[in-house]
């Protein structure tokens, strides 16, 4: 860490011991409070795309759990803290399961209900004391030290929420991390790259919940009291407004959110009453004005423009390469040259009434090189997504190395060795060049979450990097390996989709149309990498438009038209044929 970065937490640890008023200091408590929750929220909706109205229902479950067993069964703070999770947990896996499945608004729809049903349980329920609560919690004790002030329970506070902003800047950086990333851009490409998204989506919806767990149970123990209306949806959302006032995708964004709001809140509260001369509500008018013009003018959030005043203070990771030495990644047995490798049995795939592929059977042998080409339409990348498992079959079969794999999930044929690019390129612009490339290396490496928030996953980080380095040398863009992915060229992302694929250890490389966008020295470059992974046992099917290069490159092309297989033979064969000439000409044949 840099020395400003140690003084400005020698600040926040000395801020107590200094004359600063009792005021501040149970504002800053609320700003940790708040930060907690919203660091959860930063990973589950900035990061993964999935929003929440609902963290304040659990924030209730970690403040009730303990106020209830602290004050009616005398348990001790600490082992409350740990039952709180429990329920929690158990809690965001049924809603998880339940909801996560589901696409588009029916994730935030639930969680209002679960909001609203969980506060209106708790403001019914007799044991919790209905809507006056539970009175009398007892103060946290820390090995012998009271924390009944709020200079002292701030240490905690405080403590918690850099250690919960330390771990989540952990598991961003990390193979979980880097999946959690792929979320928001769907799931095709993770899917493809041996990612489960759905469990990946439960994981950060729990981590959410838990964190919100801890700032509830911390919260009962600093008011000494609980009752339903801090648990309620307008906390909820006021949650998310911090959220995206900070700046929803950034971990330092959640303090900032927390600060901004909980400050301008309440000086609004002093301040407005003597501005207009009258008392009410208005705050929440002035509030409601600022949080609009805020999104309007920065709907990243405040964080990326005070990211430059803080660079100097805060860590901020230089890119290097320190993955010299590490161990390769495991590799997996390579198939025999001729071996049998995709075998599609009259495949198919209807749309409605359209019949997008009608019967069509090919095979892929090792060591081979195959087009599959024609006119637009034709049914080429709707065939590339039957054999991955990224669209189902209608009918029809597709084996591969000697195995059944229609109806597996694409993550499933990934793993037997199957790897693929996208017609639209799919990478994730704001992630390097590099991490990108790494995710590739997902089923080569198995380090989990809870490792990278500990970070006890350096060693393979560094050989999953390494990895991704060496595949991103044979395609020739090394040099641009910490840029953003975003910051290439349509042709060079094409390129590092390759390298990604490359570094799932493919027995069969799919590639769909991967000269498209390229010019004539880039094409003639990737030309000249493919020949040599065939020269290496690697075995490629491909769709290409471009056909000087299908059909300098291939061993054999396969032939669509409507759906249909039109033929299949060697390159000099299908330029003979009249009728693949009428197909790409539109004429009769
Ligand atoms: N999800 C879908 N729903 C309905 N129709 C679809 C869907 N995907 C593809 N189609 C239709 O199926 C047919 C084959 O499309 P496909 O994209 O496989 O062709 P292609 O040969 O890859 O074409 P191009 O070279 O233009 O990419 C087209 O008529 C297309 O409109």
């Amino acid at each position: 860490m840099k020395k400003p970065a140690w003084l400005l937490l020698a600040l926040l640890a000395a801020l107590p011991l200094l004359p600063v008023p009792e005021f501040w200091i149970t504002q800053l408590n609320y700003i940790g409070l708040y930060s907690i929750v919203v660091l959860g929220l930063v990973l589950l909706t900035g990061v993964g795309g999935l929003t929440s109205f609902g963290q304040a229902a659990f924030v209730g479950i970690g403040a009730y759990a303990t106020a209830y067993l602290s004050t009616k069964l005398g348990w001790s703070p600490w082992i409350n803290l740990w039952v709180g999770l429990a329920l929690t947990l158990v809690a965001a896996l049924v809603l998880g399961w339940l909801t996560l499945r589901m696409s588009g608004h029916y994730l935030p729809l639930a969680t209002i209900a679960w909001c609203l049903s969980i506060n209106y349980t708790m403001a019914n329920t007799e044991a919790l004391g209905k809507y006056d609560g539970l009175l009398g919690v007892p103060a946290l004790n820390f090995f012998g030290i009271d924390l009944n002030q709020g200079r002292s329970i701030y240490y905690l506070i405080w403590a918690l929420a850099l250690l919960g902003a330390w771990a989540l800047v952990n598991l961003l950086d990390s193979r979980a991390g880097r999946a959690i990333r792929a979320l928001k851009s769907g799931s095709v490409m993770a899917e493809a790259m041996g990612i489960s998204t759905y469990r990946y989506k439960v994981i950060i919806f729990v981590i959410a919940a838990l964190y919100a767990a801890v700032s509830g149970w911390l919260f009962a123990h600093f008011q000494r009291t609980v009752n339903p209306s801090p648990f309620g949806i307008k906390m909820g959302i006021e949650y998310l407004f911090m959220a995206v006032v900070g700046g929803v995708g950034h971990v330092w964004g959640a303090f900032t959110g927390s600060a901004v709001v909980k400050v301008v809140e309440d000086q609004l509260q002093v301040w407005l009453p003597k501005l207009i001369g009258t008392s009410g509500n208005y705050e929440i008018i002035v509030f409601g004005i600022a949080l609009v013009l805020a999104l309007k003018y920065a709907p990243d959030g405040l964080w990326p423009g005070l990211r430059g005043l803080f660079a100097r203070l805060l860590p901020t990771p230089v890119p290097r390469a320190d993955w010299q030495g590490a161990l390769a990644l495991p590799a997996r047995d390579k198939p025999a040259a001729g071996e049998l490798l995709l075998e599609a049995k009259a495949v198919r795939k209807t749309f409605g009434g359209l019949v997008a592929v009608n019967d069509v059977s090919f095979s892929v042998h090792a060591g081979e090189i195959i087009g599959l080409i024609g006119p637009n339409g034709a049914g080429k990348s709707t065939t590339f997504n039957l054999v991955s498992g990224v669209l189902g079959l209608s009918g029809g079969e597709v084996h591969f190395r000697g195995q059944r794999v229609d109806g597996l999930p694409s993550r499933q044929i990934a793993r037997r060795g199957l790897s693929r690019t996208f017609q639209h390129v799919k990478l994730i612009p704001e992630m390097t060049v590099l991490e990108n490339v790494a995710i590739g290396g997902y089923l080569r490496s198995g380090k989990g979450t809870l490792s990278a928030m500990l970070r006890r996953n350096r060693a393979e980080e560094r050989q999953l990097f390494a990895e991704a380095h060496k595949q991103l040398e044979r395609i020739g863009l090394a040099d641009r390996m910490f840029e953003p992915a975003g910051n290439l060229a349509l042709g060079p992302q094409r390129m590092v989709e390759i390298a990604r694929a490359l570094a799932t250890d493919p027995a069969l490389l799919l590639l769909d149309e991967p000269a498209a966008g390229l010019r004539l020295k880039e094409k003639q470059a990737l030309a000249a990498v493919l020949r040599q992974l065939k020269g290496q046992g690697l075995s490629i099917l491909l769709v290409e438009h471009d056909m000087d290069f299908v059909m300098g490159l291939t061993d054999r092309i396969v032939v669509m038209e409507f759906g249909t297989r039109l033929m299949d033979g060697t390159p000099a064969e299908v330029q003979a044929s009249p009728a693949v000439r009428a197909a790409y000409l539109g004429t009769e044949h």
